[in-house]
């Protein structure tokens, strides 16, 4: 195959944004277009103000500075970005499904269906599609058969090369990946397939860490990645319930254990529990496809990671409400962060939704503090869900752009998100503008708490 000129992302996301915004700028030879349904996303995205792209991600706006009109661009002719591309990246959404067989568990194809079906209708020249988005182990076999049976009589080959970036750090992982996974057939045309995509990512990344697999152990590797990663917080969140009866500290025995070489030190920070668009979905969807082989052992294997991150943060409001002696009724709880993680604004499967939605049952007023996060946002979050009415939360949940804003006559602050300005705040000043005594659950372990107990506070602590 002829060196790659012109590639197209299909989905302006948390993924398709970052990763092609960092392909524009270490390739500048090749042109991308980056195209989406969704109109106000695009606009967002090629917008005057850096400052408001739809994405916040660390390094990001200075990517797209360089890139954008240069050999970046973002728009809504998804046709004409089609038909152009030699690579077409399939990167939208593929969230659990919420209907029909499978509800609540197996992934929800859709969107991706119909990415398939328009490279079938417009493409005229052979083209290689590549599985961007999290999808289950042989969805590349569903796509080639859409491809074959509706094109234009042009040969597609079809890769998985999925994303292993986490948010927050996503231009850092893009830029400097452990891995790059590319699986495909291991036809002649498969393999000219796998080494074109191969040759883009050589621009930037050492041979040595860009990995090609049969298409089935890629889409799987993705699939398992984030299955043993959750695992490894559930793993140590149980432990966080042991320490809290034992006075062991969590904390001292991820250090203990992360010092061993085989374990490893990362991923072992205890907290409220996971969230984000990917491990809970990813491992439902792992579940879902175990049970459908007959892996009952297997699906219940791993859906006891879920089960142990709901305990988690069911366990955090619980202890929210028993040390308010027992009652949240009308007292103020002050939210600190509401992103599933810090340093993004994005909060699918935060675990705030979570503990926000128990407190409200127990009729507690919510004062919302995030950096990053909007207002809309945080009522969107609760509302669906469903359990609270639309005129409950907005009466109850109140959104402000100041943390001093949000303690003032609190009872309690709950810290959610991991954001690193909490730790440097005023806290005497807080201390003040509170009701007594002052608690703070420290959802994350970050803040220090001997400061903060000798100001008066009562910290209490995730495994301790
Ligand atoms: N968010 C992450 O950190 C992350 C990391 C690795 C992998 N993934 C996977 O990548 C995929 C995308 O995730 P995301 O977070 O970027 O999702 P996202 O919701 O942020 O973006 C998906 C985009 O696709 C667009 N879209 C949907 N259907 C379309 C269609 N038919 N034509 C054109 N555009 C369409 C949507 O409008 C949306 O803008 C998912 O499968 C996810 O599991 C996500
Ligand atoms: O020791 C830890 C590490 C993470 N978390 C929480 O776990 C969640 C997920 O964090 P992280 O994995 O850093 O962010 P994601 O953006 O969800 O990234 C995960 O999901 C992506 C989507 O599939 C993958 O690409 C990434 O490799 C994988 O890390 C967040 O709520 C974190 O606060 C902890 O509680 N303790």
């Amino acid at each position: 195959m002829k060196g790659v000129k012109n590639i197209c992302c299909i989905g302006a996301g948390y993924v398709g944004g970052p990763t092609m915004a960092v392909i524009a700028l270490k390739c500048p030879h090749i042109k991308v277009n980056i195209v989406d349904i969704n109109e106000e996303r695009i606009a967002a995205w090629n917008g005057d103000d850096l400052d408001q792209l739809p994405i916040y991600e660390p390094g990001l706006k200075e990517i797209v500075a360089e890139t954008r009109d240069r050999n970046l661009f973002f728009t809504t002719d998804i046709e004409k970005g089609i038909e152009e591309a030699d690579l077409i990246f399939i990167s939208v959404n593929t969230p659990t499904k919420t209907y029909g067989k499978g509800k609540g568990q197996a992934a929800d194809l859709k969107y991706i269906e119909l990415c398939a079906r328009k490279i079938a209708e417009v493409a005229k020249e052979d083209k290689i599609v590549i599985e961007k988005s999290t999808l289950p182990v042989r969805t590349a076999e569903a796509l080639k058969s859409i491809l074959e049976n509706t094109g234009n009589g042009v040969n597609f080959e079809i890769l998985s090369n999925p994303e292993f970036l986490a948010e927050g750090t996503a231009v850092e992982d893009l830029l400097s990946p452990d891995r790059v996974l590319i699986g495909g057939d291991n036809t002649e045309t498969g393999q000219a397939a796998k080494n074109a995509l191969t040759e883009v990512y050589a621009n930037w990344v050492p041979k040595e860490r860009i990995l090609q697999t049969n298409v089935w152990s890629s889409e799987l590797s993705k699939l398992t990645a984030n299955a043993f990663l959750a695992q490894r917080i559930s793993s140590i969140n149980a432990m966080s319930a042991l320490c809290e009866v034992t006075e062991a500290d969590v904390d001292e025995v991820a250090k203990a254990i992360g010092m061993d070489s085989r374990i490893g030190a990362k991923f072992l920070k205890s907290s409220v529990g996971f969230g984000g668009s990917c491990f809970q979905k990813d491992i439902l969807n792992l579940v879902y496809i175990a049970k459908s082989f007959g892996l009952q052992e297997v699906a219940d294997y791993w859906e006891q990671v879920i089960i142990l991150n709901d305990y988690q943060k069911r366990r955090f409001a619980d202890k929210i409400i028993k040390e308010s002696y027992n009652t949240v009724n009308g007292k103020n709880i002050a939210f600190f962060g509401w992103a599933f993680k810090k340093d993004t604004n994005d909060t699918r499967e935060s675990a705030a939704i979570y503990v926000a939605d128990y407190l409200l049952d127990e009729q507690a007023d919510i004062i919302v503090y995030d950096p990053k996060v909007s207002k809309e946002q945080i009522y969107a979050d609760l509302e669906y869900l469903n359990t609270h009415s639309s005129e409950e939360i907005r009466a109850r949940v109140k959104v402000v752009s100041s943390p001093y804003e949000a303690v003032e006559k609190a009872h309690a602050i709950a810290v959610l998100t991991e954001w690193d300005e909490f730790i440097n705040y005023d806290w005497s000043k807080i201390y003040d503008a509170m009701l007594k005594p002052a608690n703070v659950f420290d959802g994350r372990n970050i803040l220090r708490k001997e400061e903060l107990s000798e100001i008066g506070f009562k910290v209490f602590n995730i495994g301790k």
